[in-house]
């Protein structure tokens, strides 16, 4: 486990989508060529889906080979299949329904419309992230987890003051209260993030300013939970200079730097890295 994060500041939220897209697929066809096989685990949200949009905008994209990809979910809004706020239906019209990646590799979420209450989905998810655990583990080895951060600083559905950023035991959990609608949720937990090889986390806008600024000092995760967002590899914040506002200004990326970048995005080498700074 590294607690190094970085904090890469773009222009606009598009630039950052685009940015994140980018870095995305090259990774990935790194992870597969390397690794044979990349699991991977999508966010919901407004940036979460923008990033999913862009990747799927990218003309690098078919270059992945999909056959070797499993995406799984971070969170799910419990609504029923098809409805259009759930996380994977909006994952599935940004990206996953313009590609060539196999059904039995998409591992949504259960949805509410499929005879199962809230609890028994949340271990019907658990032990389809089990089944996929090598050597007895509990669930896949993740190679990159997007997450999305609330004004809040919740991720995924773990709500600070809440239990679920507390939970150690599942690496799933049913949330029945949550106070971003809808009430009921599913999500990962701790654990699973902090197994996760590289966690990408990706935001925008000045409400979400404090929630940076409080996981880059190290908060209490049960009050903030997204300052419990830590790869195993690399965590990565992707913000835009709005959520950027609380991040010393020592540890910005330039925006001009940005400019025009996302031109050279789309081939640069794999082994390119932006001028990304540490903290310390
Ligand atoms: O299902 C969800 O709502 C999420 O997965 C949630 O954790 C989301 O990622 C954040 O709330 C950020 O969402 P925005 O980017 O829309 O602010």
């Amino acid at each position: 486990m590294t607690t190094d994060r970085r904090v890469l500041v773009h222009p606009d939220r598009a630039t950052l989508a685009g940015s994140v897209a980018a870095r995305f697929v090259t990774k990935l066809i790194d992870l597969i060529d390397d690794e044979g096989e990349a699991h991977v685990v999508l966010t919901g949200g407004s940036v979460g889906i923008e990033v999913l949009a862009a990747i799927a905008h990218s003309p690098a994209r078919d270059s992945i080979d999909w056959d070797a990809v499993h995406l799984w979910w971070g969170d799910e809004r419990w609504l029923p299949r098809g409805d259009a706020d759930r996380n994977e239906t909006q994952a599935r019209t940004a990206l996953i329904d313009h590609i060539a990646i196999p059904a039995e590799n998409v591992h949504p979420f259960p949805a509410s419309d499929e005879g199962l209450e809230l609890d028994a989905a949340a271990e019907a998810y658990a032990a389809e992230l089990a089944r996929f655990g090598r050597d007895g583990a509990e669930h896949p080895r993740f190679a990159i987890m997007f997450l999305g951060v609330g004004p809040d600083g919740h991720i995924a559905s773990l709500f600070p003051e809440r239990p679920g950023p507390l939970v150690s035991d599942r690496t799933v959990i049913a949330v029945h209260d949550s106070p971003k609608p809808p009430a009921g949720r599913l999500s990962l937990t701790v654990p699973v993030i902090r197994a996760t090889e590289r966690v990408w986390l990706v935001l925008a806008g000045a409400d979400k300013a404090p929630a940076l600024g409080l996981a880059l000092a190290e908060a209490d995760p049960a009050s903030v939970p997204a300052a419990a967002a830590l790869g195993t590899k690399r965590t990565v914040f992707f913000v835009d200079t709005e959520a950027a506002a609380d991040v010393p200004e020592s540890l910005r990326t330039p925006p001009s730097y940005w400019t025009g970048a996302m031109e050279t995005h789309d081939w640069m080498p794999s082994s390119w890295e932006p001028s990304d700074y540490r903290r310390s």
